[in-house]
């Protein structure tokens, strides 16, 4: 997703301060004081966003102010959950949010434009007299247009922190439905993108200590022609349930595709891993299982496991090629056997 921080996760009064820098920005660059650009001003105002303020600075220098088709663009991608598309009931409600700050927007610089005409009387009236009780009665208006201006402004900080909640909301609910595509609903555990996403996401922090385990049952093509594919397809969810018993706290187990399982290990060192994958081949190995529909008793089940930690500046494809790798070197050895570099 694009930033996590984002305008919408400021407390009203922090929104009101934020409010306050942007828009002198806005003023000075001449932007136009639409809600898209509102909520930019306010999020490069807030410093929050190196990745914004960066291609914001880039369009200053080259445009030299922000186009509208840019703000509509740094809207999308850094303040709305990138999959705001994906349903309608939070697309219909991404669409009433923004039409919210839009009238909201154009209350707020409808009164900016009235201090600002005030603002501009007052200095030409100043200019022109010297009665005290006409200053006076200047600095009277002022203090009214000032006030109002506050308020506007202070209607759409409330506004902002309202949204913030609505915003919050959805994007719980946009990261259930991720959360869905990436279940493998025969075991419940992650499947093969949820893996992905797990694992690019660890790799950029990882120090030399993160790894993979690739679990492969062993001759599952045998097992489902000699008790039928049903019980081959119970037999994959025994040992999901077996793998995810044994996780360690700081795991990550997926199915990514028939009886083949990963399981991501942060801050565990290769021979800790190895131990570990060790301990779950004999676990599987001397299992007695009974397959429920037919109560058949299964043959011997096994797996081979593979095991990489991640080296250097190695990208997740790298490390998945080493420990299938290592996977296949284990098929090859005969099977029922770890396998992992020196
Ligand atoms: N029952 C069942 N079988 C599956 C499922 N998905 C894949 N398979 C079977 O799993 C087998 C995977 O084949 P392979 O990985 O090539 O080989 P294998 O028979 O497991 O043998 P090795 O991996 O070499 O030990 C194939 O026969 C697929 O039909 C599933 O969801 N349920």
């Amino acid at each position: 997703m694009a930033a996590e921080v984002s305008m919408f996760q400021h407390n009203i009064k922090q929104a009101n301060q934020l409010m306050r820098s942007a828009i002198p920005l806005m003023v000075k660059l001449d932007i136009p004081p639409t809600p898209y650009n509102y909520g930019i001003w306010y999020e490069y105002s807030s410093n929050r966003n190196p990745k914004l303020n960066q291609v914001v600075d880039r369009a200053l220098r080259r445009f030299g102010s922000l186009p509208a088709f840019v703000s509509k663009e740094l809207f999308n991608e850094f303040l709305l959950p990138e999959e705001h598309q994906h349903t309608q009931r939070q697309g219909s409600a991404l669409t009433s949010l923004t039409e919210n700050l839009e009238t909201e927007t154009t209350s707020v610089t409808s009164e900016l434009a009235t201090f600002n005409r005030t603002l501009k009387n007052t200095r030409k009236a100043l200019k022109n007299t010297k009665d005290t009780s006409q200053v006076e009665h200047l600095a009277l208006l002022l203090d009214k247009g000032a006030f109002k201006a506050n308020q506007a402004i202070e209607v759409f900080g409330r506004s902002l922190y309202a949204a913030q909640e609505e915003l919050a909301a959805l994007r719980s609910e946009l990261s259930d439905a991720k959360k869905s595509t990436e279940l493998d609903t025969m075991t419940l555990l992650s499947n093969g993108k949820g893996f992905e996403r797990a694992l690019f996401s660890l790799v950029p922090h990882a120090e030399d200590d993160l790894t993979l385990l690739l679990i492969d049952i062993d001759d599952l093509g045998e097992i489902n022609q000699k008790y039928d594919k049903k019980a081959g397809t119970s037999l994959i969810r025994y040992i999901a349930k077996l793998l995810l018993n044994k996780l360690p706290e700081n795991g990550f187990i997926a199915r990514i595709n028939g009886g083949q399982f990963a399981m991501l290990l942060g801050e565990t060192e290769l021979s800790v891993a190895s131990q570990l994958a060790e301990t779950l081949r004999n676990e599987v190995s001397i299992q007695k299982i009974r397959y429920k529909n037919t109560k058949v008793l299964l043959r011997q089940v096994t797996v081979s496991i593979g095991v990489a930690t991640l080296y250097g500046d190695e990208s997740p494809n790298e490390l998945i090629k080493r420990a299938q790798h290592y996977l296949l070197y284990a098929k090859r050895s005969g099977k029922n056997c770890v396998a992992h570099h020196e």
